[in-house]
């Protein structure tokens, strides 16, 4: 059973956001290259429309002051009739953006159509449009224009941009009509179909909205394209050559030998131009693929900078990991709560999700502990962080996620210890699948779907372990499949001819393949049944015991993680608030928060009881109230509550059991708390049967 109450916190959070996203468009240009982009386009937009008006001479008068280099009289000299440069220029401005646009508008309209049409109308439509755009694929774009130039009458910029746009279309169709057939598989597309939705509807609401940044981009490419095109037309006088434009320009310069005479001033500034307003429409491009695209923002620059920082400040003090050599494994050692060592100890670990505006604390300052053996389970409601945690500790947190601080520390073979955080690429990627792995939630994405099963364990084997023989891989592939329980003749097998209970198997093969000392575990059985899901964890459990590596296990369900773990960690917008033996944590929740979420689960067994749930829902992590983040629901909180964050506090419990631990006030001083909602005896005597 999912919680999910961070939807409503969002819903009802949302009010100053919704406002301000309206003008979020805003932000893109506050990127000092887009804001530059965008300044030289609008100059040049602006000339195009006010240059005529504002040329210092008619552009085609002849005076005496022939090839005249640029002067107070003529700011940008004179051609070989004496004709003012500058005013050819700013004539020029708008015949060429006119050519640009326009082509661009054109070839961008019949490229949405066609790629749009083709990719979601498929069949006989698709099979026409794509042969129409393979034709003008196959046949040299620059012959066509030359020839298609040179039959038309000299028709000027009207005809140039029809020229362009026929010739030009074609790609843009094709990439969009990719793109189109990969989104119409989407689930919101099918869910729009489902819903009888026009096919029009579908198209413009659905899918184009979701091409925007490469319908832009390939705008804004063409604009550039026709720009070079129509000089280059002009330049070999195929063009309306007494129109002026930055082409005619340069043809007129070439003509008149303007090179050998060396008067540059008659074709530089053309070529500037051409290329400032190339580079102007690239800077914006840019601006807006970024702001369409979220992910791009801070690409490799803020968290790889900051890994890179705390790597480099780090690696000095740290000594190199020593390799664990090939199986060189101790044998497994059942898991005992007080003798079995640390193999991963998280200090203090911070991981922000940085914002345009804002900074979202979603790991805030959290201590964790993995012993050999040992299976961790992390609880939480939806957003409390468990899945960052999780991707921060293998270290496959993406951009704008960044580790703000903290430590991670694993214990080598040796016993010396690593900060993970101070591993360099190359140690990291030794580091993964060798000594700690990880089974994603959905296998159908994480599995490579043109790989047969058996050639993606190969593919892991030969990365790691070079010097194995093929013979070798071959027996460690049916191995891993046996271990899993997947039949051995499914090795051939691709993702698509498994069931999702197959899959999964599969995927938790892949992590054991090179018998890590850890497996992380983001929600492996929560697209699974019931019935799989419970045959997927005793297997876990069944190669735990008979491997010895230790578990992170994140799930939504806490009545498979108790069965599952020897510990359970419980999240809280961002903060583990307890921390406690599984059996000790289904007995006697400590912190009112676990308390509440027990209760919001029906018991494994037994007389039933009411689910009550949690009244409210979790904070905006972006606005976390002073205090206890949990006050607000908290049906125990007291005034100090909301004025202090409360620590993880060590608690008495059974000696032979982890101490728990709870960040309550209520366990201040004495520690005189009662645990209101707390399980009886006979419900933990079944959990203890059941496990
Ligand atoms: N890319 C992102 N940019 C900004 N904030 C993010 C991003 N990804 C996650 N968050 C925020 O970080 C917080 C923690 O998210 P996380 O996915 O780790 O939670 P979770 O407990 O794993 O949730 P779930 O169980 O639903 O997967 C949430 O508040 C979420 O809104």
């Amino acid at each position: 059973m999912a919680i999910t109450t961070t939807t409503v916190a969002e819903a009802e959070s949302s009010e100053p956001l919704e406002a301000s996203s309206r003008f979020a468009w805003l932000r893109a240009f506050r990127r000092p290259w887009t804001l530059t982009g965008v300044i030289v386009v609008f100059i040049f937009c602006v000339l195009a429309v006010i240059g005529p008006w504002i040329a210092p001479y008619d552009p085609s008068a002849v005076s005496k002051q022939t090839l005249m280099p640029p002067s107070p009289e003529h700011w940008l000299g004179t051609t070989q009739t004496g004709q003012d440069i500058l005013s050819q220029m700013l004539y020029g401005t708008q015949v060429s953006m006119l050519v640009g646009v326009g082509a661009a508008i054109v070839a961008t309209v019949l490229s949405v159509l066609v790629g749009l049409a083709a990719g979601y109308l498929g069949g006989l439509t698709d099979e026409l449009l794509s042969l129409l755009a393979n034709v003008f694929l196959v046949i040299p774009a620059l012959p066509l224009t030359v020839i298609l130039a040179s039959y038309l009458p000299k028709t000027g910029s009207l005809g140039i941009i029809l020229v362009i746009s026929i010739t030009g279309w074609a790609w843009g169709a094709r990439v969009l009509r990719a793109q189109t057939l990969s989104l119409r598989k989407r689930d919101f597309v099918e869910a729009a179909r489902a819903t009888g939705e026009r096919t029009s509807r579908i198209i413009f609401r659905d899918i184009f909205p979701n091409q925007i940044a490469i319908i832009a981009a390939s705008f804004l490419g063409t604009v550039t394209g026709a720009i070079l095109t129509q000089a280059s037309l002009a330049f070999l006088g195929l063009t309306n050559v007494t129109e002026w434009s930055w082409g005619t320009i340069l043809y007129w310069a070439q003509v008149s030998s303007a090179m050998l005479t060396g008067a540059w001033w008659w074709f530089v500034p053309a070529g500037l131009a051409i290329a400032l307003l190339g580079t102007g429409l690239s800077l914006v491009n840019f601006g807006i693929d970024e702001f369409i695209n979220p992910r791009l923002r801070q690409a490799g620059i803020g968290t790889k900078k900051a890994q890179r920082a705390q790597a480099k400040a780090k690696r000095q003090a740290i000594v190199k990991r020593p390799q664990r050599k090939r199986g060189e494994r101790s044998a497994p050692v059942p898991f005992d709560p007080v003798t079995s060592d640390v193999i991963l100890e998280v200090r203090n670990l911070t991981v922000d999700y940085i914002g345009e505006n804002s900074v979202t604390p979603a790991v805030n300052d959290v201590s964790l502990t993995l012993r050999r053996g040992e299976v961790l389970g992390i609880a939480g409601e939806s957003g409390s962080g468990k899945s960052t945690l999780a991707y921060a500790i293998t270290r496959l947190h993406k951009p704008p996620a960044q580790i703000s601080g903290g430590e991670m520390l694993y214990t080598n073979a040796d016993g010396t210890k690593t900060d993970i955080l101070s591993m360099s690429d190359s140690e990291l990627r030794d580091f993964r699948w060798e000594e700690l792995s990880i089974v994603f939630q959905s296998a159908m994405h994480a599995l490579n779907p043109i790989l047969t099963i058996g050639a993606q364990l190969d593919d892991s084997l030969r990365a790691h372990r070079p010097d194995m023989t093929k013979q070798e891989r071959a027996a460690r592939v049916i191995e891993l499949l046996g271990l899993v329980g997947i039949q051995t003749d499914r090795v051939n097998a691709y993702p698509h001819e498994l069931s999702g209970g197959m899959r999964q198997r599969a995927m938790i093969a892949v992590g054991l393949a090179l018998d890590p000392e850890i497996i992380v575990m983001d929600e492996p059985t929560t697209a699974l049944d019931v019935v799989i899901q419970r045959q997927i964890i005793e297997k876990i459990i069944e190669l735990k015991e008979r491997l010895g590596f230790s578990v992170i296990f994140i799930t939504h369900d806490l009545s498979l993680l108790i069965e599952l773990s020897d510990t359970i960690a419980v999240m809280y917008a961002g903060r583990v608030v307890e921390l406690a033996d599984a059996k000790e944590f289904y007995r006697n929740p400590r912190h009112p928060y676990s308390q509440g979420l027990l209760a919001s689960f029906p018991t494994l067994s037994g007389p039933k009881h009411e689910l009550t749930g949690i009244p409210g829902s979790p904070p905006d992590l972006r606005r976390l109230p002073a205090g206890c983040a949990f006050a607000d629901r908290c049906p125990l909180a007291f005034d100090r509550c909301t004025t202090v964050v409360p620590p993880l506090i060590p608690l008495a419990g059974p000696a032979e059991w982890r101490q728990p631990e709870a960040a309550c006030l209520l366990y201040e001083g004495d520690g005189a708390a009662a645990s209101a909602l707390s399980a009886d005896d006979s419900d933990f005597a079944e959990l203890e049967d059941a496990r």
